[in-house]
């Protein structure tokens, strides 16, 4: 910031806790701190990753520069010699959607997750070396979330040894892809194996698709790119693809493992969904302490929009909820390995929880991130809806991941089959355990009262999570003895959907406010940061509890009143809060070129910086616009008429 003026300093002087300290709570350690500061600013200083133009490119233009962008990636990973986590960290701040992902995070993961050792050592060093492309072909034109639908099938061919991936129908061609479109040399194929003319169900393939020489497409193999998706620029620099038919290479995998893949996958998207969520947020709260409307006495200023309260119970929510996911999704991380751990030793005993738990928090961690990006953008008002906010094209990348990795309600149709099976075994010798364990005290959160008296005791983390445990206890029970009324259980599950999915969204908020909880009886350095920290999960849990009101009355887990004290408290909350605002969201420590917002510049010099993004704008390339001559002149000539005449 040197020679720069800080519009924001008032309110960065004004923070009540050691935001540098906080600045490694949210990265996760120290180690990444530095290594994320460092990567962040080396991509933000280097011209090839400009991404300010995206919005104003053509398809064409756009993929083109994609392709650069990741050569010149590349390049700088390999001059660097970067780490893999380091150059992670350089595709993560380059932020630009691209066949790398799936390369990186399918690809690559499949093989390592679902591959025999023989097939690893041959594919993953060509992978590694980037000597292959490849990409994650599992969805069909016909089917997505019915994975068993597929119709692609895999036959072998004992004279040549070779499995024939064939796709016999229109609806059996892969169809959304990544990377498959154009980029792609190699794809992980979902296919139904069939051997000796017996079918054994989906399982995946490792598929040659285009030459190593000129890209040209095998024989037998069709592909090209789906067409333009949301959004300009936004997710369209990415090739998703379209292929039909195929010759193949050779593979089999052991069934269960091809699961592994998703779990991971998941994972990965609830730790994205706190750094979509803390960038919109980062923009909605540094604009709104800029934005200034009403409330100017004597010609003095205008208030800052973040003091009304209003602005405030849409935004801290959301902050609070960005600090929330973030600390889910890192202990997703360690189940997720705990895990992997215990699937390579063959135990899969606990495959069901992580499922449902990487199922069920990436549904709720997109569905609510995506909704928050766009709230920021109202947030901003009409300024939001510019491009140059950043967040338009943020909200059109981030959307499809409530579909993309499993639909959102059929992921929380995964859970309540997870919730159903539980409560069916309370009583037996199987015990609940892990997210599941508050159901193993069933009896008491049945009939428990909530003690709430005043305001200020929502702030006891045991008395909200006796709330949370009671309010999602009882909607599992209910909608378990309604199923019981059905004859055929599989009629009532359908029938019942909308009521199990509600259960499933109670019983992953109920994960998310526990490991909030479990996170501050960690310790946690840094003048005021644990502090902060206790009020932002109090905001996450008493929003909530405001938001699904509902349920908590109907369930009886509170009384009205006691919602009423919950909503006092809030807005307790959100005074104490307020000046911490700017430095909550400079903790997440995101350079300019990584939020790409006029609007969330870390200075807070918004407007002049606005009123120069306009004149970038092709349309102000020349004064008179193309078409004028055309167009305009004779209409306001009144040519035409006169002509009739
Ligand atoms: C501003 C600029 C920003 C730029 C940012 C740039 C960054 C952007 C990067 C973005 C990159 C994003 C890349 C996106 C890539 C997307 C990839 C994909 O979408 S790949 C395709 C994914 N497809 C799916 O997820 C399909 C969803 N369907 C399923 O997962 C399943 O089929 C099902 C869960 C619906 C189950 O179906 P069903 O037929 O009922 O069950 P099954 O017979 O399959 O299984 C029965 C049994 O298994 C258990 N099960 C199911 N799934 C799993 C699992 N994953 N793990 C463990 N166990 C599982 C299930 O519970 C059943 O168990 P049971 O005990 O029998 O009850
Ligand atoms: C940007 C993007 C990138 C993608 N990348 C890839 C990729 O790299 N590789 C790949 O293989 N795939 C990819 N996909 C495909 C993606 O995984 C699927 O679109 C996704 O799994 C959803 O499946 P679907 O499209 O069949 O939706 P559908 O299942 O057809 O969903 C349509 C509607 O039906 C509802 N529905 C479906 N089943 C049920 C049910 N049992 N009960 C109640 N409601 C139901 C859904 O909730 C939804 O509202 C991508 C998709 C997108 C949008």
């Amino acid at each position: 910031m040197d020679g720069v003026v800080d519009h924001l300093a008032d309110e960065r002087n004004k923070a009540q806790f050691d935001v540098e300290e906080m600045k490694i709570v949210w990265a996760g350690s120290r180690h990444v701190f530095e290594l994320s500061d460092r990567i962040a600013r080396l991509v933000a200083s280097d011209p090839v990753f400009r991404k300010d133009n995206r919005a104003t490119l053509s398809r064409k233009d756009l993929f083109k520069n994609t392709l650069r962008k990741a050569a010149h990636a590349w390049k700088r990973i390999i001059e660097l010699r970067l780490s893999e986590e380091e150059a992670s960290k350089l595709r993560f701040y380059v932020d630009e959607a691209a066949f790398t992902d799936l390369h990186w995070g399918m690809f690559v993961p499949a093989i390592k997750g679902q591959a025999t050792e023989e097939q690893q050592q041959k594919w993953l060093p060509l992978a590694y070396k980037m000597q292959i492309i490849g990409c994650y072909a599992q969805t069909e034109l016909g089917h997505g979330s019915n994975v068993q639908g597929l119709e692609t099938t895999a036959t072998f061919d004992p004279q040549t040894d070779e499995f024939d991936i064939h796709s016999p129908t229109l609806t059996s061609s892969k169809w959304w892809p990544g990377g498959l479109g154009k980029v792609s040399t190699h794809a992980v194929v979902y296919a139904r194996l069939i051997t000796d003319g017996q079918e054994h169900g989906v399982h995946g393939f490792i598929v040659q698709l285009r030459s190593l020489d000129d890209h040209l497409p095998l024989p037998g193999i069709t592909i090209g790119d789906i067409g333009m998706k949301f959004g300009n620029g936004a997710y369209n620099t990415m090739d998703n693809g379209v292929t039909r038919n195929g010759k193949c290479v050779r593979s089999n995998v052991p069934r269960q493992l091809i699961y592994g893949t998703m779990v991971f996958v998941r994972q990965t998207i609830v730790s994205d969904a706190s750094c979509a969520l803390s960038r919109a947020v980062c923009i909605a709260t540094r604009y709104s302490a800029v934005r200034r409307q009403f409330g100017s006495q004597n010609g003095g200023v205008e208030t800052q929009v973040i003091d009304y309260k209003t602005q405030q119970n849409r935004l801290f929510p959301l902050l609070a909820a960005a600090y929330a996911f973030r600390f889910v999704g890192e202990w997703l991380k360690w189940l997720y390995t705990d895990v992997t751990q215990r699937l390579q030793a063959n135990d899969f005993s606990t495959l069901p929880e992580a499922h449902a738990c990487t199922a069920g928090l990436k549904s709720l961690t997109t569905t609510f991130t995506a909704d928050a990006i766009e709230e920021c953008r109202k947030l901003c008002g009409g300024h939001g809806y510019l491009c140059s906010s950043g967040l338009p094209e943020l909200f059109a990348v981030y959307v499809p991941a409530c579909t993309y990795e499993g639909d959102n309600v059929v992921l929380l149709l995964q859970v309540a089959r997870f919730l159903m099976k539980t409560v069916s075994q309370l009583g037996s010798e199987k015990k609940p355990v892990g997210t599941t364990a508050y159901m193993g005290r069933v009896e008491h959160l049945m009939q428990c009262r909530c003690s709430v008296q005043k305001a200020e005791d929502w702030l006891n983390p045991n008395t909200i999570l006796e709330a949370f445990e009671a309010r999602t206890a009882r909607m599992s029970v209910a909608v378990a003895q309604k199923l019981a009324q059905f004859a055929n259980p599989e009629e009532g599950f359908l029938e019942l959907s909308p009521n199990l999915v509600e259960a499933s969204v109670a019983h992953c908020q109920l994960i998310v406010v526990s490991k909030f909880i479990e996170k501050l009886q960690q310790d946690i350095p840094g003048k005021g940061v644990k502090e902060l920290l206790g009020m932002l999960c109090n905001i996450y849990a008493l929003n909530i509890l405001h938001k699904h009101l509902g349920d908590f009355l109907s369930t009886g887990s509170i009384t009205p009143k006691q919602g009423s004290l919950a909503n006092d408290q809030l807005r307790s909350l959100y005074s104490q809060v307020r000046p911490n605002a700017i430095a909550l969201v400079d903790a997440f420590n995101y350079t300019d070129h990584y939020l790409g917002s006029v609007l969330g510049r870390y200075d807070g010099n918004v407007y002049p910086k606005l009123y120069e993004e306009a004149w970038k704008d092709p349309l102000n390339d020349s004064v008179v616009p193309d078409g004028y001559h055309e167009y305009i002149r004779p209409l306001l000539k009144n040519q035409l008429r006169n002509a009739r005449l």
